[in-house]
């Protein structure tokens, strides 16, 4: 297929329509028509983007969990605790890891294996399943808006199924759902499905229905210098509000140095407001991903980092902020360690609440730094795509210009290396081939290298392997033992 960044008509959006809703037969019960209707009576208060834009208005940062289990009747009981319980101001659904194979056969095995031993045998909700009707149950139990978490490359039919079940809110990407996602599926491909799914979300917009969309933030959750983690937010939101996505939500994923993270918020949000000027009409809002690397298996610890991350994320203003449990590090969490998430992250945010980072100069240096490093990797992307956005997107992890670290993707480079300078901001021991200038190369060679002088030991992949166990271990900064 030839991708580019260009608004689908209506004639070719119909025409791959017809084939994405007869994946599975649920597929037909989808009438668009109907669908904004029923759209049409979910009160504001039931729409994630009212609700984030009065949040952005205030000033606060809202709570959500990730969340979701097998059955429906199970799922909104999960969610009705969270919701009354644990006070989350948005309501995930997260849904199963067959599900985000479109694997629906083994989806539906796991339906009746969940009903037969009375548990829940998937690690999400089976929307396509479930299909549109069972949406409207779960969406019909709750309060509070929805919002659609997975990580799915073809999330076409999904797509479809949910916000014609009245969900108000899509997360995913054509990169972020792929490159941490899938090995074999190439960047054309989900530009090209991504582009289907923001053309519907366009279509529900020109209808009078506001959909927010949110590209995956913290891609592999590992190490991701937040220049790579800008770029991709900016990116998917850009193919998106091509599509007539007027309501986006760009995320990014906790490192764990405060000023780097305050930087990555603040840096975000200036960079959006330029890459996005041109689109007059668009609700741009931000979303901290509480820290996604391995934690610690004890209770207290975990605590800790639960509540350093819901810290980091009122201190940067961010719009809202994705909660963990002191289970990340054993499963999928009970809906009880799940409220406590929440619970904990809204005590510190409360707290923050009045209270701001002063801005002082290595917070300028750092957020300078990042704006410098994703303005260059963009520039190189827009170069490769002679001007087309979605061509340069494809050249550019062909190139390595756009590369994720420990992405299993075979299309991506896999050439850059993270690790964590002597305060814990995460830096570029190898920069692989992002276009980088010496002065940028520089910057994060000598921050490496300082680290390398105080431990007494070269600047080294042993480090990056140090770092990623750090947390877990109950250190920021991997040293040696
Ligand atoms: C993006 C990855 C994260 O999503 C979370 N997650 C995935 N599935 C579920 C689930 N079913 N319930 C609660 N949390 C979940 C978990 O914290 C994991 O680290």
């Amino acid at each position: 297929m030839k991708i580019e960044n260009k608004k689908w008509s209506l004639e070719k959006f119909n025409q791959i329509r017809e084939e994405v809703l007869k994946q599975w037969p649920t597929g037909q019960d989808v009438d668009l028509e109907e669908a904004i209707e029923y759209q049409k009576n979910i009160e504001p208060k039931k729409r994630v983007t009212a609700k984030l834009k009065e949040a952005k208005e205030s000033g606060i940062t809202l709570i959500q969990p990730r969340a979701g289990v097998a059955l429906i009747d199970k799922h909104i009981e999960l969610l009705r605790f969270l919701q009354d319980e644990g006070k989350a101001d948005i309501l995930p659904t997260t849904i199963d890891s067959y599900t985000r194979q479109n694997n629906y056969e083994d989806a539906e095995a796991g339906i009746k294996e969940s009903r037969e031993e009375k548990r829940s045998m998937l690690n999400g909700f089976p929307a396509v399943n479930h299909g549109v009707q069972g949406c409207r149950e779960v969406v019909e139990a709750l309060a509070s808006p929805l919002q659609v978490r997975h990580g799915t490359p073809d999330a076409r039919l999904l797509a479809e199924i949910t916000l014609a079940g009245g969900f108000t809110d899509f997360e995913g990407g054509g990169i972020s759902y792929n490159i941490p996602y899938a090995k074999e599926v190439s960047i054309e491909r989900t530009i090209y499905d991504w582009q289907y799914v923001d053309r519907l979300v366009g279509l529900y917009e020109e209808n009078g229905i506001s959909i927010n969309r949110e590209p995956f933030g913290p891609l592999t959750g590992t190490l991701v210098p937040p220049s790579v983690s800008h770029t991709v937010a900016l990116v998917e939101g850009l193919l998106a509000a091509e599509q007539g996505v007027k309501n986006l939500t760009l995320g990014y994923g906790q490192c764990g140095n405060l000023v780097q993270d305050v930087a990555a918020l603040e840096s975000l949000r200036e960079l959006a407001a330029e890459y996005f000027a041109d689109f007059k009409d668009i609700m741009l809002t931000t979303v901290f991903h509480q820290w996604m690397g391995g934690f610690p298996q004890d209770e207290a610890q975990a605590f800790a980092v639960i509540s350093w991350g819901a810290s980091t994320a009122a201190l940067g203003n961010a719009t809202k902020v994705i909660t963990k449990t002191t289970h990340e590090a054993l499963g999928i969490p009970t809906k009880e360690a799940n409220a406590e998430g929440l619970k904990a992250s809204k005590q510190v945010i409360n707290m923050l609440r009045d209270q701001s980072l002063a801005s002082n100069d290595k917070l300028e240096k750092e957020k300078e730094m990042i704006k410098k490093e994703t303005k260059q990797i963009m520039d190189h992307v827009l170069e490769l795509g002679k001007g087309d956005l979605a061509q340069g997107v494809v050249k550019a992890f062909k190139a390595g210009v756009i590369d994720i670290p420990f992405a299993p993707s075979r299309f991506n480079a896999g050439k850059i290396l993270p690790a964590r300078d002597n305060e814990g901001a995460v830096r570029y021991l190898d920069h692989g081939n992002l276009p980088f200038t010496e002065e940028i190369v520089k910057f994060h060679q000598k921050k490496l290298e300082d680290r390398g002088k105080d431990e007494g030991r070269e600047a080294s992949f042993q480090m990056v392997i140090d770092d990623i166990y750090a947390v877990g271990q109950g250190e920021l900064v991997g040293r040696p033992k």
